[in-house]
C-alpha cells in the first residue's frame, strides 16, 4: 500500500514537471468539481478554464459544505465524483481549488484508474504551456511547474516508508536545483520585447498594448478603440454596436494574443490584446503571467483596463496588482493609460468614488464606457500623447552644446536623421510630443548661445 502510494506520488511530481505541455489534444472529456462554504456553487469559470485547456466538459459535480482534510469534497461526494467519471468515460477531474498534496493522491486512488487530477492551479499551467511558443515563455512555464511540484515534493512523506526521508531530500534538492537552474538560464535569455520592438518599429508601426484583469472589457475595448482610431478617415462606422456585442463574455478567450492595426493620428498602430489577469492564483503563478505580457514591455502606450463595477478596495487591489506585474515586465509607469471601464453601471457618485479610489494607485485615469461609447475620445487623446507622432527637424550651431542635445534625442526618442555641417548640425526625430517639444527648447536654448 505504502510502496504503491510512493509510485503515485511519484508519478504525479512528474506528471507536474515534465514538458508534455498538459492536455494539448482537446477535446477529451473532463468532470468539474466544486466545492464551496455557500450554495449555490458557480462552476462558470472552471468551466471556461476547463475548456480553455482543451476539455470538454461533460458534467459537475458540486458540494456545499466546508474542505474535508482528506478528500477535499468529503468521502461521499468523492464517490459521487467516481460514478460520474466512469458513467461519462471522463479522462480528467478538474477541481476548482488548490489541492494538497495528499489530497490530489487520495482523488487519484479513488476515481477510475488512470484519471487526470487537475486542480485549479495545475490546469492553469497546462493552459500556459499550450499558450508558451517562445523558448523562453517554455522555459518560464517549466519554471512554474517547478514551483508547483516543490512544496508537493516537500511534503510528500509516508511515515510507514522507511526511507523517505532521504528519498525526500534528495528529490526536494532536485527540484530546487532545476529550480536555481531554470532561474539563471532565463536571466541570460536576451529580451524578447526589445527585438520585438525594434521590428515592429522597423516597419513603422506605434505599438498600444491593452492589458488587465480578465472580464475587464479589454477585448471590447480593442475592437471599439481599433474602430474609432480608424475613424480618422472613416467617420460613424455602422457595425459598431454589433461588433461590440459580438464579443463574447467568456473567459481567456484572449488566450490566443490578437493584434489588430488602427490608425491614429494618421499613424498606423498596432493594438494587442493580451491574456487577462485571473484571480485566486498564488504570486509565483501571476508572476507567470506576465510572459504573455512581454508586448507590454514593447509597446508605446499600455491601456489597463480595469473594472469600475468592482468596490473601491478590490479595484484598488487589481490595480495594485496589474500594475506590479508591469513593473516586473518594465513597463514605465508613463506609458500607462487606466481606462476605468463600465461607468454605465454606475451612479454619479459611485462614478467620482471610484475614479479617486483607481487615482490612488493608478496612473492617467480616464473612466469609460465602451458599450455606450463615453469618453473614449479622452482615452484616444491620453493614448495618442503616449505615443511618438510628432516629428522635428532641428538646426543648432555645431559645437558640444548641440552634440548633448543629439546624445538627449538619442536618449528620450528615435532619431531618424543628423547631419554634422561645418556650422550647423540638423536632427530629425521622432517621439511622443512633448519629448519632441522639450528637444525643439534645447535646440533654440543652443541657437540662442551660439548668437549671442
Ligand atoms: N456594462 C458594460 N459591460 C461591458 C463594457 N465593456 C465590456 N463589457 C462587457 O464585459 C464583458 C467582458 O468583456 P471582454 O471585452 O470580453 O473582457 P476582457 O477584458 O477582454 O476579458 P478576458 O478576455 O476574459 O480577459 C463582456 O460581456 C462585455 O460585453 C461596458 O462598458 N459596460
Ligand atoms: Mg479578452
Amino acid at each position: 500500500m505504502s510502496r504503491q502510494r510512493d509510485q503515485q506520488s511519484a508519478r504525479t511530481t512528474e506528471e507536474t514537471t515534465d514538458e508534455r505541455g498538459g492536455p494539448t489534444n482537446g477535446g477529451k472529456p473532463a468532470v468539474v468539481a466544486k466545492r464551496s462554504d455557500d450554495a449555490p456553487v458557480e462552476t462558470g469559470e472552471i468551466r471556461g478554464l476547463a475548456s480553455a485547456a482543451g476539455y470538454r466538459v461533460v458534467d459537475a459535480v458540486t458540494q456545499v459544505r466546508g474542505e474535508d482534510a482528506g478528500t477535499y469534497l468529503g468521502s461521499g461526494k468523492v464517490g459521487t465524483l467516481a460514478d460520474r467519471v466512469a458513467e461519462t468515460g471522463a479522462t480528467a477531474v478538474v477541481v476548482d481549488d488548490g489541492l494538497t498534496p495528499g489530497q490530489t493522491t487520495t482523488l487519484r486512488e479513488r476515481l477510475p484508474d488512470g484519471t487526470a487530477v487537475y486542480d485549479r492551479y495545475r490546469l492553469v499551467l497546462a493552459i500556459f504551456a499550450d499558450q508558451a511558443g517562445t523558448r523562453r515563455a517554455q522555459l518560464q512555464v517549466r519554471l512554474a511547474r517547478l514551483r508547483y511540484a516543490l512544496p508537493r515534493v516537500e511534503k510528500e512523506s509516508d511515515p510507514q516508508a522507511m526511507n523517505v526521508a532521504l528519498e525526500k531530500g534528495t528529490r526536494a534538492k532536485g527540484v530546487r536545483d532545476r529550480i536555481a537552474e531554470l532561474e539563471s538560464k532565463l536571466a541570460t535569455l536576451p529580451d524578447p520585447a526589445e527585438r520585438f520592438r525594434a521590428e515592429r518599429r522597423e516597419q513603422g508601426f506605434d505599438l498600444v498594448t491593452f492589458a488587465g484583469y480578465t472580464n475587464a472589457g479589454k477585448s471590447s475595448l480593442l475592437h471599439r478603440l481599433a474602430d474609432d482610431l480608424s475613424l480618422d478617415s472613416n467617420d460613424g462606422h455602422p457595425d459598431e454596436t454589433e461588433s461590440v456585442s459580438a464579443v463574447e463574455d467568456r473567459l481567456f478567450k484572449t488566450l490566443q494574443t490578437t493584434t489588430r492595426r488602427a490608425t491614429l493620428a494618421g499613424r498606423p498602430v498596432l493594438a494587442t490584446d493580451t491574456v487577462g489577469f485571473v484571480d485566486d492564483l498564488p504570486h509565483w503563478l501571476v508572476e507567470s503571467f506576465s510572459t504573455t505580457l512581454s508586448e507590454a514591455a514593447a509597446a508605446d502606450a499600455v491601456v489597463l483596463v480595469a473594472d469600475a463595477a468592482d468596490d473601491a478596495e478590490t479595484l484598488r487591489e487589481k490595480l495594485r496588482l496589474s500594475l506590479s506585474v508591469f513593473d516586473a515586465q518594465g513597463v514605465a509607469r508613463e506609458n500607462v493609460v487606466t481606462a476605468l471601464n463600465k461607468t454605465d453601471l454606475l451612479s454619479a457618485a459611485e462614478r467620482e468614488e471610484r475614479v479617486a479610489a483607481a487615482a490612488d494607485v493608478a496612473p492617467c485615469v480616464v473612466p469609460v464606457s465602451v458599450t455606450e461609447g463615453r469618453n473614449l475620445d479622452a482615452l484616444v487623446a491620453a493614448v495618442r500623447d503616449r505615443l511618438p507622432t510628432a516629428t522635428a527637424t532641428l538646426s543648432m550651431p555645431t559645437g558640444d552644446d548641440a552634440m548633448s542635445v543629439v546624445s538627449w534625442a538619442y536618449d528620450h526618442a528615435t532619431v531618424d536623421a543628423v547631419e554634422y555641417g561645418p556650422e550647423a548640425v540638423t536632427l530629425t526625430l521622432r517621439g511622443r510630443p512633448d519629448v519632441v517639444e522639450r528637444a525643439r527648447g534645447r535646440a533654440e536654448a543652443v541657437e540662442s548661445v551660439g548668437s549671442s
